[in-house]
């Protein structure tokens, strides 16, 4: 009987929360796909799948340009509003959606950091300041024979392979890999070197990914978070390199990254005891992935467009002519300054392969906003994802579905300031990537070094048939885009 009357209680809440959702809800009149005004489920399900990349895309294709993607949640592909939601200052008012904040378990710790995951603005404000110089390109540079190490080491793997066909992804995870822990800790990984990261990416992608779908139903992550504390193992994530082994000031060898932390937590006041090792470890946890993946997508447009390839390499040879670069030596982060076609390539790669490329969500504030006709509420979620972005005329010019660099040289320089600043690549200037300046120094680097030396020649199709590998190039993800099967031959130059 009793379970009759739970049964019954339980349908009569269920269609009383559909007919709210679908009718009396304040986003009521905002088109998108049936189950996702229903329930949150519906994006849930579509990023469990890592359906996620071209999503939004194909929901703004279908439903216009306000797309209600979850009862609470819209996303919007009109630039006009980028500047409300995401310009500098906004970051106070704009919040970060609990989509990714519900993951800090540090909130009310103020010994402990999460940058990414930071609701407490004073906080962020405050560990932005003091670690700023830190990830300044000054600093990068001061680094930079970490990242020739591995520009060496890289290239003496691809000699290795020279003529094989391999899962070129793979090898710039690696190399992502032993960059990042070589600057952050001053001694790389040797993920390169052994063809093998011991499984580190494989777990760092199932932790984004669970990310990537647990954030939309909040009390569940919570919940998760809670019984994992009494160590129930809800998602198969590894750190990739315990806390335990981050060494401290004293017996780091080489100068690294975590040496500069360590001294700005000893000589600034207000610092939290444990935020230059958690500091480290987000260049690890936000580092490789999106560095690797940059990389790639350079790769990938580049090696599909010959008259791109071949520009870069004619600016190579000439730079090499002129004597500011050298074959087989690492470039110079100075030298790829003057490289200015390698820059607008990394530009336009990321402008249609932005590594992040859900929503960037945030939370309405007070005064609410009215996008397209559309007006939301305060509190709930609005956001735009930066691939969405990147195919906008109205910002980066014509025919924006190409890979054209030349776009980012002939720009005027009002128009070139408008594709800089309403871009969503390393996030929106309210809450801009710091990792930027460490990233570019060290992809401008790769890729120069890479091109002088190597011929590259990119062997299937993404979403295409199988390569000579045999291998299918797919690409998935819930929050940062992963691809599988990217085939490259490489030949020495
Ligand atoms: C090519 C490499 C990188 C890309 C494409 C990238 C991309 C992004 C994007 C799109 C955001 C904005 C997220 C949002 O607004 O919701 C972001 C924020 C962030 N990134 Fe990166 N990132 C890269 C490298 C790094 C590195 C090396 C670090 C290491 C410190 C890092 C740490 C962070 C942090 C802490 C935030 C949050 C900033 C804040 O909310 O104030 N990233 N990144």
């Amino acid at each position: 009987m009793w379970l009759t009357y739970i049964s019954f209680a339980a349908a009569a809440t269920i269609a009383a929360s559909i007919i709210y959702n679908l009718f009396l809800h304040p986003l009521a009149g905002i088109p998108g796909p049936l189950l996702a005004r229903i329930t949150p489920l519906w994006i849930f399900c579509q990023c469990k799948n890592n359906r996620r990349p071209n999503l939004d895309l194909q929901l703004h294709q279908q439903y216009g340009s306000v797309v209600r993607i979850s009862p609470n949640e819209v996303i919007f592909s009109n630039p006009a509003y980028f500047k409300t939601v995401y310009g500098a200052g906004s970051s106070r008012a704009w919040g970060r959606s609990p989509f990714l904040t519900v993951h800090n378990q540090f909130a009310r710790d103020y010994d402990r950091l999460n940058m990414l995951l930071e609701s407490d603005m004073d906080k962020l404000r405050f560990q932005r300041r003091v670690f700023g110089p830190v990830y300044s390109t000054a600093n990068a540079r001061k680094h930079e024979e970490l990242i020739d190490n591995n520009d060496r080491r890289f290239a003496a793997r691809l000699q290795s392979l020279a003529g094989q066909v391999m899962d070129f992804y793979v090898e710039l995870e690696y190399l992502g890999v032993d960059i990042y822990c070589e600057m952050t800790f001053g001694e790389a990984f040797g993920a390169v070197e052994r063809g093998d990261d011991g499984g580190q990416m494989e777990s760092m992608a199932k932790r984004w990914s669970w990310i990537g779908y647990i954030g939309f139903i909040p009390w569940l992550c919570a919940l998760q978070h809670e019984l994992m504390k009494r160590n129930v193992p809800f998602s198969q994530f590894r750190c990739p390199f315990p806390v335990h082994a981050v060494p401290t000031i004293e017996d780091t060898i080489t100068p690294c990254i975590l040496d500069d932390l360590q001294i700005v937590s000893k000589t600034k006041s207000g610092v939290g005891r444990s935020w230059a090792t958690d500091m480290a470890m987000t260049n690890i946890g936000a580092g490789i992935d999106t560095t690797s993946w940059t990389l790639a997508a350079v790769v990938a447009t580049v090696g599909s467009n010959p008259s791109a390839y071949e520009k870069l390499q004619t600016e190579l040879e000439d730079a090499v002519k002129s004597g500011l670069i050298k074959k087989n030596t690492p470039v110079p982060y100075d030298a790829t300054l003057s490289l200015p076609y390698l820059q607008a390539c990394v530009n336009e790669a990321m402008r249609l392969y932005p590594n992040v490329a859900v929503s960037l969500a945030r939370i309405v504030p007070q005064e609410g906003i009215v996008l397209d006709g559309y007006y939301i509420p305060p509190k709930y979620i609005v956001g735009m994802n930066s691939k969405q972005l990147g195919l906008s005329e109205e910002v980066f010019g014509a025919d924006t579905s190409s890979f054209i660099p030349e776009r980012w040289l002939e720009a005027s320089k009002e128009q070139l300031g408008e594709m800089e600043s309403r871009n969503l690549g390393f996030g929106g200037p309210s809450r801009k990537c710091p990792g930027k300046n460490v990233a570019w120094v060290a992809m401008a680097k790769i890729l120069a070094g890479l091109y002088l030396n190597f011929e590259v020649e990119v062997l299937n199709k993404l979403g295409g048939e199988e390569g000579p590998g045999g291998r299918r190039w797919i690409e998935l993800g819930s929050f940062p885009t992963k691809w599988e099967g990217m085939e490259v031959r490489v030949q020495p130059r």
